[in-house]
């Protein structure tokens, strides 16, 4: 059941203003910049299956050091990976998909009772250890208060999917984005080869070893779609440094002056989308 264009978009006319779907259709001059082929959304992508290395014990094994390289390799190359096997009860995802849809059709005042949840950054020291730094080289510059926020998205039907947009290009300003999408799918990440390369806080940490990719959610004229996204970040006095053995004077020279996660959260409020340039462009130490 596709919305008409001059239909109300729903999870938002609960709001004061509203909103019709032809107040999302992009501009001529912003959708002629996007080229549909230069993102992926099918096998090409990497995979990591966390099967056999959840148990504490094989967390000295060899399989759990390559894999941890494989992480790294991923996140190097397309700044991306899809997660299979991670162990999360297929029950409990279901549960999620059921709880969400609840959580959209409340009021809008209660829906914005949202609150944050601990953390578990395995992702984060797989990610250490495969580069060789100490596990909780990336962790330890997280608080328990402000590390993670969890972002629900629900994406109506839209009756014109070739000029909308669910989530317009952008890359991710925290360390470690885990994302679940349903079986309707849209989410699309930029191919590597691509020129245009976007290097939020991971990449700042490791001097551009690990990629932020550049991604975006599209969406479906019959079906709506969810997803739940995670996403890990250090605390705001936390300074974002590269590590010396990331780096090297002649062959990879320091690309980032160290800067504070609240310093860059503030560049961040004055970019929208990402177009050629990102916040952290602020803190390159140009030659
Ligand atoms: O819904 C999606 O697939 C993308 C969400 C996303 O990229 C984000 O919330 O940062
Ligand atoms: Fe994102």
């Amino acid at each position: 059941m596709a919305l008409k264009i001059e239909e109300l978009v729903e999870s938002l006319s609960s709001m004061d203003h509203n909103l019709c779907v032809k107040n999302f259709i992009w501009s001529k001059e912003e959708w002629l910049a996007i080229n549909y082929d230069e993102f992926a959304d099918g096998d090409d992508i990497p995979i990591i299956s966390l099967q056999g290395i959840l148990d504490e014990k094989k967390k000295k094994s060899q399989d759990y050091e390559m894999l941890c390289h494989a992480m790294v390799n991923a996140s190097s190359s397309w700044g991306f990976f899809k997660l299979v096997d991670h162990g999360v009860d297929l029950k409990v995802i279901e549960n999620v998909k059921l709880r969400m849809n609840e959580l959209f059709d409340l009021p809008m005042g209660q829906k914005l009772k949202g609150a944050r949840s601990a953390s578990l950054p395995l992702g984060c020291k797989m990610l250490a250890h495969g580069l060789g730094l100490e596990d909780d080289f990336f962790t330890k510059s997280f608080e328990e208060k402000e590390a993670t926020m969890i972002r629900v998205n629900r994406y109506p039907p839209c009756p014109l999917p070739e000029k909308c947009l669910g989530l317009g290009s952008h890359s991710d300003p925290d360390a470690l984005t885990i994302l679940l999408q349903d079986h309707v799918g849209g989410l699309q990440v930029l191919k590597t080869d691509h020129q245009m390369e976007s290097i939020p806080t991971l990449s700042a940490w490791t001097n551009g070893r690990l990629k932020s990719v550049v991604h975006r959610a599209v969406v479906n004229k019959e079906k709506q779609r969810l997803s739940t996204v995670y996403f890990l970040s250090p605390s705001s006095s936390a300074i974002t440094d590269c590590p010396p053995q990331l780096m090297d004077p002649s062959t990879n020279p320091r690309k980032y002056i160290p800067f504070t996660r609240e310093n860059f959260k503030k560049k961040l409020q004055v970019q929208k989308r990402v177009v050629g340039k990102t916040a952290l462009d602020r803190y390159l130490i140009s030659n």
